[in-house]
């Protein structure tokens, strides 16, 4: 009989999983998804509205055979809800590929804020400008406060910018995050100048103008994941050269890509592994939907990891 899956909570995955280790995982499961050679099996989302309660659930698979790994993760995001109750909510299923037992049941709401942090710098590293002095986030909730950390670890910014709907809400990330933040009173004032721009909100309009953005800076489109949801305008979509995670859901989920009819220059797993160019000297813009082999990848590791710590030491 198979063994009795193991249940990983959201404070131990956060104190397993580190960047370090992360990164280059990452790196590897962008790669192994753009060569579309069969080898990696992802659906796009499928993601159940709940109208009635102004949310959604989102469910997706992969399997990937170099690495052997499978799962699923099920996340709900909801525009509404409890006050310090998170908008998303998500969970890991790890199974055994051999014979599909469940191995692992675990937290993957701090998986989707670091593994989608995580690829936002790696589309950076690969796409920024050279000059990278102002970093800009628009929005304050969960992922504002992963890519300030990772993007204040990664990068050399002097300078990083926050604006959000509400100043409050602005000023309670600055309070949060380690190292000084500008608080600033409108998207345009956060934006002006910027090197790097990160587009994090809940937003179904567009926060993010092209006019703002300064030419030969990088953009991180990171919400707007439904068709008609758009955090970006048609000026910047068209303007910027458009990377995606994965072309077939950007042109299925994302209303900046769908609605502006922008092209699509690039996968970042093509840009990764070399088959693509990453054109830095242009203004660039990463539109990220979030993938299944991200997660599948990271709960991997997180179970690698607690599979290490688990051993005694000989
Ligand atoms: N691409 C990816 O892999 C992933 C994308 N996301 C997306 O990233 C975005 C941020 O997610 P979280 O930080 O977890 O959410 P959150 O709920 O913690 O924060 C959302 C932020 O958006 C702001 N906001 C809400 N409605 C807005 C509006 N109409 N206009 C401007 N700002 C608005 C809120 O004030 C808050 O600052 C969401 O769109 C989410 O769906 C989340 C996970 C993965
Ligand atoms: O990739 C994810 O996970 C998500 N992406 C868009 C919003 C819901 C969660």
């Amino acid at each position: 009989m198979a063994d009795a899956p193991i249940f990983i909570g959201a404070a131990e995955v956060a104190d397993l999983l580190q960047y370090g280790a992360l990164l280059p995982v990452l790196e590897r499961a962008l790669v192994d998804f753009s060569k579309h050679d069969g080898m990696v099996v992802q659906p796009v989302r499928s993601t159940v509205p709940v109208d009635k309660h102004n949310g959604f659930l989102g469910v997706m698979p992969a399997y990937m055979t170099e690495s052997d790994t499978l799962a699923t993760k099920i996340v709900r995001f909801y525009h509404q809800t409890a006050f310090g109750t998170s908008s998303h909510q998500a969970t890991v299923l790890l199974f055994n590929p051999s014979d599909g037992s469940l191995r692992a049941i675990m937290d993957g709401t701090v998986i989707t804020e670091m593994r989608t942090a995580a690829v936002s710098a790696i589309a950076t590293k690969y796409l920024k400008p050279d000059r990278l002095e102002t970093l800009c986030i628009l929005g304050s909730g969960a992922q504002a406060i992963s890519h300030y950390n990772i993007f204040t670890q990664m990068f050399p910014f002097k300078q990083v910018r926050v604006w959000s709907r509400s100043r409050e809400s602005a000023e309670r990330f600055a309070g949060q995050v380690q190292g000084q933040v500008q608080v600033c009173t409108s998207a345009r004032e956060a934006v002006l100048g910027a090197d790097v721009v990160i587009t994090v909100t809940m937003a179904s309009e567009p926060v993010l103008f092209g006019e703002w953005v300064k030419p030969g800076a990088h953009v991180n489109a990171v919400g707007a994941c439904r068709p008609e949801w758009r955090e970006v305008d048609d000026a910047l979509m068209k303007n910027a050269v458009l990377y995606v995670d994965s072309k077939e859901a950007a042109l299925m989920e994302s209303g900046d890509v769908i609605l502006s009819g922008a092209d699509i220059f690039a996968e970042l797993g093509e840009v990764v592994k070399g088959t693509r160019p990453a054109l830095c000297e242009k203004t660039t813009l990463f539109k990220s939907l979030g993938m299944a082999v991200e997660d599948a990848a990271t709960a991997k590791l997180v179970f690698d990891c607690w599979l290490a710590k688990k051993k005694p030491k000989l």
